[in-house]
C-alpha cells in the first residue's frame, strides 16, 4: 500500500529539524565515498534543505535545481508528474549529484534519472517502492509511511496517550 498525506497511513514518521540535520549529515559521510561531485542539483522543493545540508558538508559550490511538480494543489491528489524547470545541465549529468529528501513510489526519480542518466541519485529517506531508483540513502521506512518534515510541521498540544484508549 502506497501512503498518502490524505490516507490516515497506518504510520506516521515526523522528523525534527535537528533529526534531518544529522540524517543529512549522514548522506553526505556516505557520498564521501562516491565522488568527488561537479555539483549538486536539487529536487524542489523537498529536495532543497537535504540539498544545502550536504553542499555544506562536501563543499560544493554549484547549485543546480529541476523543480518537479506531482500534486494539483496542497490538499488535491497526486497528479501527472511535470517538470517546471528543467536542470541548466545540458549533458548527461555524469559527475553530478542529485538530491531529494525522499523516494516514495519511485515517480520523481525515474522522471528526474531520464533527464540525468549518469548523475548519482541521493535521498534521505526511501520507502522500498523507490528504493531500487536511489544510489544512495540513509533511512528506510515502510511503504505505509508517511514522513512528515519539519518544514511542514509545527509543534501542538496533543491530549494524554491514555485519553486516546478506547472504551472497554
Ligand atoms: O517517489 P515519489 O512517489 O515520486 O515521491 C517522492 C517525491 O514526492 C515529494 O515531492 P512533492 O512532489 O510532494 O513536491 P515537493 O517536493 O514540492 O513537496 C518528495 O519531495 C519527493 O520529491
Ligand atoms: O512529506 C512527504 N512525506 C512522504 O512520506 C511523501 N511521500 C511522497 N511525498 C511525500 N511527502
Ligand atoms: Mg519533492
Amino acid at each position: 500500500m502506497n501512503a498518502s498525506k490524505d490516507d490516515d497511513p497506518r504510520r506516521s514518521f515526523p522528523v525534527s529539524w535537528e533529526e534531518l540535520h544529522r540524517t543529512g549529515r549522514a548522506l553526505a559521510w556516505r557520498l564521501l565515498d562516491v565522488g568527488p561531485f561537479e555539483g549538486i542539483i536539487g529536487i524542489t522543493r523537498g529536495g532543497l534543505v537535504p540539498a544545502a545540508i550536504v553542499a555544506r558538508e562536501l563543499e560544493l559550490r554549484m547549485i543546480d535545481t529541476i523543480g518537479v511538480s506531482s500534486y494539483a494543489g496542497y490538499d488535491g491528489p497526486r497528479g501527472e508528474l511535470k517538470v517546471v524547470k528543467p536542470p541548466s545541465l545540458t549533458q548527461d549529468g555524469a559527475g553530478w549529484l542529485i538530491v531529494d529528501d525522499l523516494v516514495d513510489t519511485g515517480e520523481t526519480a525515474k522522471v528526474v534519472r531520464a533527464m540525468l542518466p549518469k548523475a548519482h541519485f541521493a535521498t534521505i529517506y526511501a520507502k522500498p517502492a523507490g528504493r531500487p531508483l536511489v544510489d544512495t540513502f540513509v533511512t528506510e521506512v515502510s511503504q505505509d509511511t508517511w514522513i512528515y518534515f519539519p518544514w511542514d510541521l509545527e509543534p501542538r498540544p496533543v491530549d494524554p496517550i491514555i485519553g486516546l484508549r478506547p472504551p472497554i
